[in-house]
């Protein structure tokens, strides 16, 4: 182990390498140079060796010193196998995917989602929505939402893709009830609504039963499947049955031959505790880097490797 990344010491011990041996440097954020994708620093990482493999997927959507300034600077770069994997389903496979093909996604926001949810409307056979950012698209719709999870500032954008939705003839579903209680707590007191019936002073937690079904069954016909984000609070357990439900239709469709990919660091948390990790096709690495490449973006990480196409 080196004691930094740079420097005369460390410069001294990658040249004293002898074959088979392996120099693990200090990570290069504690250098504020690799965030800023410093030339001279790129450079130096760079001298110490002569050949370059990327294999950090959940940071190839950062044009970082190590990501991107040492391949620029050595003039060629390769995939590491996880890369190549990481590569070969978020972007090649959903290029073109085994129809028909169905998208979940759920989680707290639209907003770190609204270029995704935008990229996948015109690709996807069904565009399921569920998790907080259901809310913000009843508000959209006029419905009373209660105390539920609400993003103002983005009122404006889900009007917009239920207007694309109705005019384009795009299957967007959302969540028909949902459970719903009466404070943000594992304890709290919980009932099932319609989803245009949410009483004042209480807060969307979960897809409901009905949903929850509806949702399974249009999973249970895909071809190809991907998932972004919990359909719940699911780190309470009274409201992770909607995730759950969804976890174990995709394993069954998996099981069936559907190609199921799964992004974000929740959901694969959320996959694992369900112990379905081994039943899905793919489970990304990378959070944003997963949500990035799957709404059709070229990460700069990638984009300078010389053995991808991008
Ligand atoms: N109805 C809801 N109200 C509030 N938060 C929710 C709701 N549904 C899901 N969430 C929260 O969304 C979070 C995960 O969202 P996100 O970070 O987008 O997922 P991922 O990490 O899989 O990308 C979880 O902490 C979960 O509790
Ligand atoms: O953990 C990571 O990303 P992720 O939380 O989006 O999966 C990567 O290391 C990127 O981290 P960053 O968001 O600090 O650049």
């Amino acid at each position: 182990m080196a004691p930094d990344c740079v420097g005369t010491e460390v410069a001294a011990q990658a040249a004293a390498l002898q074959p088979g041996q392996v120099l693990l440097l200090e990570n290069v954020r504690f250098h504020p140079q690799e965030e800023q994708n410093e030339r001279t620093f790129a450079q130096h990482l760079a001298e110490l060796g002569d050949a370059y493999v990327n294999d950090a997927f959940g940071a190839a959507h950062r044009a970082h010193a190590s990501t991107e300034g040492v391949p620029r600077c050595m003039g060629a770069g390769a995939s590491g196998l996880l890369m190549e994997r990481e590569i070969a389903y978020l972007d090649e496979t959903l290029r073109c995917p085994q129809l028909p093909f169905t998208a979940v996604l759920g989680g707290a926001k639209i907003s770190g989602k609204i270029e995704l949810i935008e990229h996948l409307l015109d690709r996807v056979d069904a565009l399921l929505i569920g998790g907080g950012m259901a809310y913000t698209f009843f508000k959209a719709m006029g419905l009373e939402i209660g105390d539920s999870l609400l993003e103002e500032d983005r009122i404006d954008t889900a009007r917009q893709l239920l207007t694309r939705v109705e005019k384009g003839g795009l299957d967007l579903q959302l969540p028909v009830d949902c459970v719903v209680a009466d404070r943000f707590a594992a304890d709290a007191q919980v009932q099932v609504v319609a989803c245009d019936a949410i009483p004042r002073g209480w807060q969307g937690m979960d897809i409901g039963p009905q949903t929850r079904q509806r949702y399974a069954d249009q999973i249970a016909r895909g071809g190809t499947i991907v998932w972004n984000g919990p359909l719940g609070v699911c780190e309470m357990v009274p409201f992770a049955q909607g995730t759950q439900q969804v976890a174990l239709a995709l394993a069954a469709a998996t099981r069936e031959g559907a190609v199921s990919i799964i992004g974000g660091g929740d959901t694969a948390a959320a996959v694992a505790q369900a112990g379905l990790a081994q039943a899905m096709t793919h489970i990304s690495t990378g959070g944003g880097a997963s949500l990035e490449c799957m709404s059709g973006r070229v990460l700069p990480g990638v984009a300078v490797l010389d053995d991808e196409e991008s």
